[in-house]
């Protein structure tokens, strides 16, 4: 039976797509009216899914239509959310089946599905909002890029701290000019590379897949490889995995790195990378990294190029470079903007403060991320930090984990071109080659 909305929602859509190729845009005009609904399909139920499909549908104008998770046991935490909607274990099947009746869907996959899902579903014209990082290659973070631009859906990346006041907060100051324009930047998270999984290479014993998990849709684009066990490589310690997940520059460089890329508008590509680190095999990411990039400046910068440097497992910038006051402390992770008056410290998910004796930086009141993508793909207003901003921020962390693969080497990179230039081997590192069956056509 067709209701009296379906039919109005159909028919906007229908106007939607014929003003679209009009223009030769988008096969779906950004954004519906205001009063309509949102039909959302949450992919990747538990772990960091369960809360991005839970606070997005907690917006009242948000309709959960369907869920999908590779491992179905997965999927039971969130199906109270919407009893009624169905459940699939494959989203190619789900976005087949359900056409029209989705508009927008969440991405909470392990890092090395994020593009071909999302990739995917803007091309069927779908709004996405996918976690960080946003690819787990530079190549896929600029296809992104592209594709967002192309498909005109409104994107949101889930580095969704952007929004909470203490990014707010150090992002205002710098760009008040607190601590003046800005010489360099160090910014470091305590978590390793590896350690999750408590292996260094692949098991020699395997354990039988679960009957509930489609084991070569987790594959997915990368080489197959058996199962190993629970807590192998699924769920969560994928990150620890080179052919998965991104160490620990992946997990936490768009979180730490986001404040330093918004407050000092950083939207060109870095010109240099070099990585040094504790060693690595083929398999699992480094335990400790220091990343140094140089990128270029910008009006809120001393020079025309500005070195960032990422410090992970255990390592942090030195009190010689911190230049804390008596009583202050480094944060377990963080940043310290170095400024031409001062120093400012921006903990991770805390308030900053300034090693400028007498003066305090008034807190920025924080805003809803997932609502604030909700209402980008009701009125149509891209938020700051869509694919193009994310895109951005993903390819430089990616760059950083390129680098690991040459420690000690300085590689020049041409964004333009997305090459590194002064060493051919370390292109292949860039993109990846993709399993028969799960390509990526560039965008
Ligand atoms: N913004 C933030 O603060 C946070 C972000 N994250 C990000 O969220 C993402 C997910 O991380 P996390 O929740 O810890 O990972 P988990 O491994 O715990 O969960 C990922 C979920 O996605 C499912 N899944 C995997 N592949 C597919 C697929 N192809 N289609 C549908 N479902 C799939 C998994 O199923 P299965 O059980 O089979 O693995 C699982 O339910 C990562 O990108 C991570 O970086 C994570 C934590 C916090
Ligand atoms: O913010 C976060 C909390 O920790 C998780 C596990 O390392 C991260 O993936 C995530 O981005």
């Amino acid at each position: 039976m067709t209701s009296a909305s379906d039919t109005t929602r159909r028919d906007f859509l229908k106007t939607s797509v014929a003003a679209a190729s009009a223009f030769a845009a988008p096969a779906f005009v950004r954004g519906q009216n205001l009063n309509s609904q949102l039909q959302f399909a949450g992919i990747g139920t538990d772990g960091k899914g369960y809360s991005d499909i839970k606070l997005i549908a907690s917006h009242d104008k948000v309709k959960c239509v369907a869920f999908c998770d590779v491992d179905l046991s997965r999927t039971e935490k969130v199906k109270p959310l919407a009893p009624e909607a169905p459940v699939y274990q494959d989203y190619k099947k789900m976005l087949d089946e359900l056409g029209d009746k989705i508009d927008a869907v969440s991405v909470s996959t392990p890092d090395h599905t994020h593009a071909i899902i999302s990739i995917d579903a803007m091309q069927r014209g779908k709004h996405v909002y996918c976690q960080k990082p946003l690819t787990r290659t530079v190549w896929e973070a600029r296809q992104m890029r592209q594709q967002a631009k192309k498909a005109g859906v409104i994107t949101r990346m889930g580095n969704q701290i952007h929004s909470h006041s203490a990014y707010r907060t150090g992002v205002k100051a710098i760009q008040d000019g607190v601590i003046g324009k800005v010489k360099a930047i160090h910014s470091w998270v305590g978590t390793t590379g590896h350690g999750r999984s408590g292996l260094l290479d692949r098991p020699v014993k395997n354990e039988a897949v679960p009957k509930s998990l489609d084991w070569n849709l987790w594959i997915s684009v990368a080489p197959m490889r058996p199962y190993g066990g629970n807590r192998v490589y699924h769920p969560f310690t994928w990150r620890d995995w080179q052919d998965f997940g991104s160490g620990a520059i992946g997990d936490f460089g768009c979180h730490l790195l986001d404040p330093v890329y918004t407050a000092l508008k950083i939207t060109g590509d870095p010109l240099s990378v070099r990585s040094e680190h504790t060693g690595m095999n083929d398999e699992v990411w480094p335990a400790q990294e220091t990343i140094k990039y140089v990128v270029p400046g910008t009006q809120y910068t001393a020079s025309r190029s500005l070195p960032i440097t990422w410090y992970d497992g255990g390592r942090r910038p030195s009190n010689g470079i911190a230049k804390l006051l008596p009583g202050q402390s480094l944060p377990n992770s963080g940043s310290v903007f170095v400024g031409q008056k001062g120093n400012m410290i921006l903990p991770h998910v805390g308030q900053p403060f300034v090693n400028i004796e007498g003066v305090k930086i008034e807190p920025v009141e924080s805003l809803d991320h997932y609502h604030g993508w909700v209402d980008g793909c009701l009125s149509g207003k891209q938020p700051s930090d869509g694919f193009e901003y994310g895109g951005h921020l993903t390819e430089a962390v990616q760059l950083g984990n390129v680098a690991a693969y040459f420690p000690g080497e300085t590689l020049e990179f041409d964004g333009k071109a997305v090459k590194i230039t002064n060493n051919s081997a370390a292109n292949k590192y860039l993109t990846r080659d993709y399993r028969s069956g799960f390509e990526i056509a560039s965008t």
